[in-house]
C-alpha cells in the first residue's frame, strides 16, 4: 500500500477536513450507485468527526455504516463502540448502522451477528475511516492476539473474527469482533485519523520497519494495491 499524510496543525482542521472527505464520498456513491456503505472505526479520536459529518445535508437513508470493531458488550455499555457510533450520529437521520455483536451478548464471543450484518453489505465499502492505538492496532487488530496473523492475512476468507487482545487494554478490557484486514481492503477509499505524538511516533516506526506482529498497522501501510490516506493532528 502507498499512504499521503496530511499533518494537521489543529484538530479542527483534521475533524473538517475528514468529514468534508466522507460527505463527499458519500454524495457520489449515492450519485452512482443510490447508496454509500462505510466501515468507521470506534475509540476516541474519530466522534468529532461523525459529530461534525452528521450535520452535513445528506439522504441519511441512503447510507449504511458498520463499525470497523466492537467490545464484546451490550449495545448500551459504556464502552461499545457502536453505541458512541449512534450517538455521534444522532443528527442523520434514517441512516443505518449495522451491529457486530448482538444487542444482548452472552458469555462466549462469536461472529454470528457480524455475518448477518455483512451479508446485507457485500460489496465493497466506500470508505473505511480507521484510527490506531499507540500499540499499532487498528480496528480490534491487536499486537499479541493468537490469530493475529490469520486477521492480517490479504487472502484471508473470512470477512469478521474473535480477538482476545492480550494483554487486555486497560481503558476497553473486552473481547473483541473485528472486521479482518481483508474486508477492510475492500473499499474505495481508505482512510487514518489519528491524533498525537505517541500515535505519530508509532507510525513513523510502522511505516520504516514492517513489522505487522509488532505493529498492526505495518501490514496496511505495506499492502500492495491500495493507498490510505493518513491525517494527523496533535
Ligand atoms: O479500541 C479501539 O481503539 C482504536 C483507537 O481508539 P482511540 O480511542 O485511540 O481513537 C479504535 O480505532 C478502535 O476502533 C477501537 O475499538
Amino acid at each position: 500500500m502507498s499512504w499521503t499524510e496530511a499533518l494537521h496543525d489543529h484538530g479542527d482542521a483534521l475533524v473538517e477536513t475528514l468529514a468534508a472527505r466522507l460527505a463527499g464520498i458519500c454524495r457520489d456513491a449515492i450519485a452512482a450507485r443510490g447508496h454509500a456503505l462505510l466501515a468507521l472505526a470506534g475509540g476516541r479520536t474519530p466522534l468529532p468527526i461523525y459529530r461534525r459529518l452528521a450535520k452535513e445535508n445528506l439522504d441519511w437513508h441512503a447510507v449504511t455504516v458498520v463499525p470497523t470493531d466492537e467490545r464484546w458488550v451490550a449495545h448500551d455499555h459504556s464502552a461499545s463502540n457502536r453505541r458512541e457510533l449512534a450517538a455521534a450520529f444522532a443528527d442523520a437521520t434514517g441512516i443505518r448502522l449495522g451491529a457486530l455483536v448482538p444487542a444482548q451478548p452472552g458469555d462466549v464471543p462469536d461472529t454470528a451477528q457480524a455475518r448477518l450484518t455483512l451479508a446485507d453489505c457485500r460489496g465493497d465499502f466506500d470508505a473505511v475511516l480507521l484510527g490506531m492505538g499507540n500499540d499499532g492496532h487498528f480496528a480490534s487488530l491487536f499486537p499479541g492476539a493468537t490469530n493475529l496473523g490469520e486477521a492480517l492475512a490479504f487472502d484471508n476468507a473470512d470477512d469478521v473474527c474473535v480477538i482476545h487482545p492480550d494483554p487486555l487494554p486497560p481503558e476497553a478490557p473486552f473481547a473483541r469482533v473485528s472486521l479482518t484486514a481483508a474486508r477492510l481492503l475492500r473499499s474505495r477509499t481508505s482512510w487514518l485519523a489519528i491524533t498525537g505524538e505517541r500515535k505519530l511516533s508509532a507510525l513513523r516506526d510502522a511505516q520504516t520497519t514492517r513489522d505487522p506482529q509488532r505493529l498492526p498497522i505495518a501490514a496496511l501501510l505495506h499492502a500492495p494495491q491500495a493507498h490510505l490516506h493518513i491525517h494527523w493532528s496533535p
